[in-house]
């Protein structure tokens, strides 16, 4: 199928990411199942986080328009030797690192994601829905790969809290003057 980069992205059947307008906090213990779970993710940051970017860019592959190294390659395994996805999975990683590590500072977690936010608005213009997008990505790529550290309500507050980077992110376009971002569910 040949893809055309202006394209909206295809909604992936097998995402089912919630999103709240608000979030409420997680509580002291969800914090901990949090921290203790990435725990074991982060140990395999590298090759956690190539796989949910391949993972991301076969499954939406309109979202490579925004990385001139791999928008017009199909062949994951070529893709997963690029350096620029490989030094945004890093990015990625270490920023949901950086969140985690300050669950109990809520206002180094807003401006760390207020910064992700506006770097991609600004600088990326990427369309915020492929934040939501990446969030189901993630989870989906946690729970297979670490089924012993994701059963199901761990799963429920993983994706309470990748509501809430969602919602910090885009409250962060909101602010930049990037209308139309998109609350309801996927
Ligand atoms: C939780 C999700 C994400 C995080 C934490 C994240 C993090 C980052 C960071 C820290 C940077 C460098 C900051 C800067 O340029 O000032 C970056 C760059 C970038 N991000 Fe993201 N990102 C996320 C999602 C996305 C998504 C969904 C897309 C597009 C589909 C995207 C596209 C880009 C692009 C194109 C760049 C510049 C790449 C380059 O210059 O090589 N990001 N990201």
């Amino acid at each position: 199928v040949e893809k055309n980069p202006s394209t909206h992205p295809s909604i992936h059947p097998s995402i089912h990411l919630s999103i709240h307008p608000s979030t409420e906090p997680l509580s002291d213990a969800e914090r901990e199942i949090i921290q203790d779970t990435w725990g074991q993710v982060y140990k395999n940051c590298e090759d956690v986080g190539v796989s949910v970017l391949i993972r991301f860019f076969v499954s939406f592959p309109s979202a490579k328009q925004y990385f001139s190294q791999f928008q017009d390659m199909e062949d994951p395994a070529e893709m997963e030797k690029s350096s620029q996805l490989r030094h945004h999975a890093r990015r990625v990683m270490n920023a949901i690192n950086t969140v985690v590590e300050n669950l109990h500072d809520p206002e180094k977690v807003s401006s760390v994601l207020a910064l992700v936010g506006k770097a991609h608005a600004i600088k990326h213009k990427v369309e915020p829905m492929y934040f939501k997008i990446l969030s189901g990505v993630m989870l989906e790529v946690f729970n297979e790969d670490f089924p012993e550290f994701f059963p199901a309500e761990v799963q429920v507050i993983w994706t309470k809290l990748m509501s809430a980077v969602y919602w910090h992110v885009t409250g962060a376009y909101t602010e930049v003057g990037w209308l139309q971002v998109s609350s309801s569910a996927v």
